[in-house]
Parts: structure tokens; sequence; C-alpha cells
């Protein structure tokens, strides 16, 4: 374990989390919504004509999903300002991930083209990539290979392989009902009614939904299964299916409940801009919450699907007050953190963050509805439950959630599994429990390449070993 040395970094994989002796003031902007950035992409590439996305996310989960479209054919230019590029030139290069730094993407210009095989797809740890884009390869005129980081082998994908495999499609999975597999697209899937179970992760109904106008019979897809998680991102996956020319129809449109339908026709291209991830703007607003502070996130958007939305509600029930305006969300702490008995099923990716905020209140919280998350990144209750403990906090896991009762915590290392959402609930302690060290912290990357300098930032210091970082 690395010596916990102030600001000095001495080793990479331990990041000294910076504490914050003062209330945070601060306005922090966060990057675009990885899951409209990915939305946004797998639409424009199925359209009829090119289109814009405008402030896309660049992270590994965005960029993993714009190397894939690209693997199968789809043209992704990238607009960036002149001074963040080699030559210092305008327009428009190829996205690859490798050779920009992250952040600094204006707008991407997705150019669709036919869909071709063969063709290898690396889907890292990302949900989106591996349940988004299998209906997509189905489209495509040959073999498409699907692959990723170990953990991306243990995630639920039943949903979208026997749906698929329902709707028409030839998958080679080796009996596994899990990644690696190779879908062997014919281009062109005969679609219609399905049914599946997506109890495990809403992305198996967004992923079906989203190719759906591609098929020769639309899609019909019916959950038939436990209580079906996150359901505003299928609302998100409906209105921007909408909004590119799609027609969905929806239970909440006074159809039935658990079934969607998308008709076949062609998506129009669009000029969009992503929206602020709001999930990732969490751990700031948290800050606020526990050190008694103000920290405003611009645009944040009067209307919205995103689940993060719901952070207004959640933290103000646990002791801060919210008020949106021009200036967009600002979040201003009491002093005071109170627990919380709440069910996030809806909201299942702002469950470390509340978790975290939970093991520092003046009461005990229990965090019901997410049984799902134990098949996320990580296993993030039994994750959340040995890293809190491991700082002296009384967690325990309950059937489908966390019970947190807050203990005084001390310094160590939190640990975070290649979990971008750890991560960030590592900081948040280390912001008020002196010496927590977070392992890893480069896997905020996934979705928030820029978040040690974000955080940072927000406490007025420049990244450590920086001019302006404090001593
Ligand atoms: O569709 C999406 O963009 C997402 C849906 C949710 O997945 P699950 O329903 O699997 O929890 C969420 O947790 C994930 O971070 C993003
Ligand atoms: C669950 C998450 O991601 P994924 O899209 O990989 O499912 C998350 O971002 O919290």
């Amino acid at each position: 374990m690395t010596e916990h040395t102030g600001h000095a970094v001495t080793d990479p994989l331990h990041w000294p989390a910076p504490l914050s002796p003062d209330p945070v003031d601060a306005t922090v902007a966060v990057p675009g919504s990885k899951s409209v950035t990915n939305r946004a992409l797998v639409l424009a590439a199925l359209s009829s004509e090119p289109g814009w996305i405008r402030r896309p996310l660049r992270s590994r989960d965005t960029l993993l999903m714009a190397g894939a479209l690209r693997a199968l054919g789809v043209r992704i230019e990238e607009t960036v300002p002149s001074s963040t590029t080699a030559t210092g030139a305008d327009g428009p290069t190829a996205v690859d991930g490798g050779t920009k730094a992250a952040g600094t993407g204006e707008a991407w210009r997705v150019i669709p083209t036919g869909l071709h095989g063969p063709a290898t797809v690396e889907v890292g740890n990302a949900g989106t990539v591996m349940r988004f884009l299998p209906p997509v390869a189905a489209l495509a005129d040959g073999p498409v290979r699907f692959e990723g980081d170990p953990r991306a082998y243990e995630r639920p994908l039943h949903g979208v392989i026997d749906g698929l495999r329902t709707l028409g499609a030839r998958i080679d999975d080796e009996g596994r009902g899990a990644l690696p597999m190779t879908v062997h697209g014919s281009g062109s899937l005969t679609g219609g009614p399905v049914e599946i179970d997506a109890s495990s992760s809403s992305q198996f109904v967004s992923a079906l939904l989203l190719s759906g106008p591609r098929f020769n019979q639309g899609v019909d897809v019916r959950h038939n299964g436990g209580p079906l998680p996150s359901m505003p991102h299928i609302r998100m996956t409906i209105d921007m299916l909408r909004a590119a020319g799609a027609q969905v129809d929806a239970p909440e449109d006074g159809g039935e409940p658990n079934l969607w339908r998308v008709t076949s026709g062609a998506l129009l291209g669009r000029d969009l801009v992503v929206e602020p991830d709001l999930s990732n703007a969490q751990p700031f607003l948290a800050a606020a919450l526990i050190t008694g502070g103000r920290i405003t996130i611009p645009d944040w958007p009067e209307h919205t699907t995103q689940p993060g939305d719901a952070l207004r509600d959640i933290f103000t029930a646990m002791g801060g007050s919210c008020v949106r305006d021009e200036r967009g969300l600002t979040l201003t702490g009491s002093g005071r953190v109170h627990g919380i008995d709440v069910d996030l099923s809806e909201v299942g990716e702002l469950t470390p963050g509340i978790a975290a905020v939970a093991a520092l209140a003046d009461s005990e919280s229990v965090l019901r509805g997410v049984g799902h998350l134990r098949l996320h990144e990580t296993d993030r209750l039994a994750a959340l439950t040995a890293e809190l403990n491991g700082l002296g906090g009384d967690v325990t896991e309950t059937e489908d959630g966390l019970r947190i009762r807050p203990r005084p915590l001390h310094g160590g290392v939190f640990h975070t599994y290649d979990d971008h959402r750890l991560a960030t609930a590592g900081a948040l302690l280390g912001l008020v429990v002196k010496g927590v060290e977070v392992e890893n912290i480069a896997t905020t990357g996934k979705t928030l390449p820029d978040f040690p300098e974000l955080w940072h930032g927000m406490l007025g210091e420049g990244p450590p070993g920086t001019p302006g970082a404090r001593a």
C-alpha cells in the first residue's frame, strides 16, 4: 500500500483522495451522457442519412461504441477545436480513441453506410455496447465476433441472444448464453414479436427496440419476468427513437404493460446535442451535501429521461436543497446528512454514490430494489459492503440492496474492482475521511476520463504535482 503523502501521487494505482477541510464551493461542467451518446451513435449508424452528435462523451464506453460501428463500416468523423488537433488544422478526423485527449471532441458526424462483416467488436465492459450492438450486427452482411473484458463474459446477455434468435438471427455462442459469441449477420432480420425476461437488465429491451425500425417486420418486445429495472433508460430509448422518426407504442401511452412496439421504417439523420451526464454529476453534488458546501452543474436539462435527475429529490431527502435556474442545478448542503429508505430500482446506477453518502449520515439507510447490481461492472452490492466496512462502516447486504448503519470511518485503501462508480464513491468518502486511497482511479475513464482533474478543480487545486496544487 502507498503511504498517504498529501497530494503527491507515488503509486498511480493508489490515488490519495484529496480531503476537503472546507465546504466545497464550485461550478463543475460535467461531460456528456454515456447513455445518450451511445444511443445516438447506434441510431445515427442505422439512419438513412448522415447526422451530427454534438458534445458527445469521449470515454472508454463511447469510444468502444464508435470503434465497433466503424469496424462494421460506419464512418464517424470528429470535428475538434483547432488548438486540440496535432496539426492545428480544423476539420474532421477519424475517431479512433487513441489520438486525442479525452473530452476534447466537439462534434461527431456519423455517415451511415452498409453494415459489413466480417468484423470484430470489442465491447470492453460496456453494457450498452455488448447489448445494443448484437441486433445491429444481425443486420450486417457477414459474421461479427463479439469479445470483451473477462467481466463482460459474466454479465447477462440471454435476453438479447434468445430474443434475436426468435427474430431470425443466427448466433454462435457455444451454448453459453453470454459473450464471447459470433453473430452471423445476413444483411436483414425478419423481426416481429418476441418475449424476453429483462429483469436482469433493461438494456435487453433497449437493444431490441433501437434496431427495431430496421427489422423487416419491426419488433414487438414483451417483457415477461420479475420487476424490470432502470425504466428511465427505456424511456430514453423510446424518446430518442421517436426523435429519429420511428413509430413506437409504449405502455405509458395507454398500451399493454410490459409491451413495446416499433414499426419498421427509415430513421432520420439528426443534429443532436448530448446532455451532461447527470449520473456523473452525482459525486460533485454529493460533495456539496457531505461538506455542507455548494456545487452548481451547468446545463442541467429542464426535461430529461436521465435517471440522474432523481438526485434532486434523493439528495434533498438526505439533507441538501436544490435549485434549478439559468445557471444550472445548484445543490447546497445543510451541514447535516440524513439516512434514507429508498427504492432505487429505476435509478440503479446511482446506488454506489448514494451508499457512500449514506455511510456518512446521521441515521440508518436502506437501499432497495437493486439486486441486479450484482451483475453490473462488478458485484456492486458485495463491493460496496466490503469497501465501506473496510473503512470501518457497518453495511450488510439484503436480498435486493444494502442496509447502511453509519459509523465513524477511518482511512485505508478503497478497492474499486474496475468499476468507475466505486472509484467515484471512494473519492467522495476521501473528502471527509482522512487517508482514503482509491485503487485504480483511472477506471473512471469508462464514463468520465477527466474525473481526477474535475475533482481537484472542484477543490480549487491543480492535479497533484502541477503548479497550483495544494501542498
Ligand atoms: O441503457 C442504459 O444506458 C443503461 C441502463 C442501465 O442498465 P441496467 O438496466 O442493466 O441496470 C444502467 O444501469 C446503465 O448504466 C445504463
Ligand atoms: C451499469 C453501468 O454501466 P453499463 O452500461 O456497462 O451497464 C453504469 O454505468 O453504472
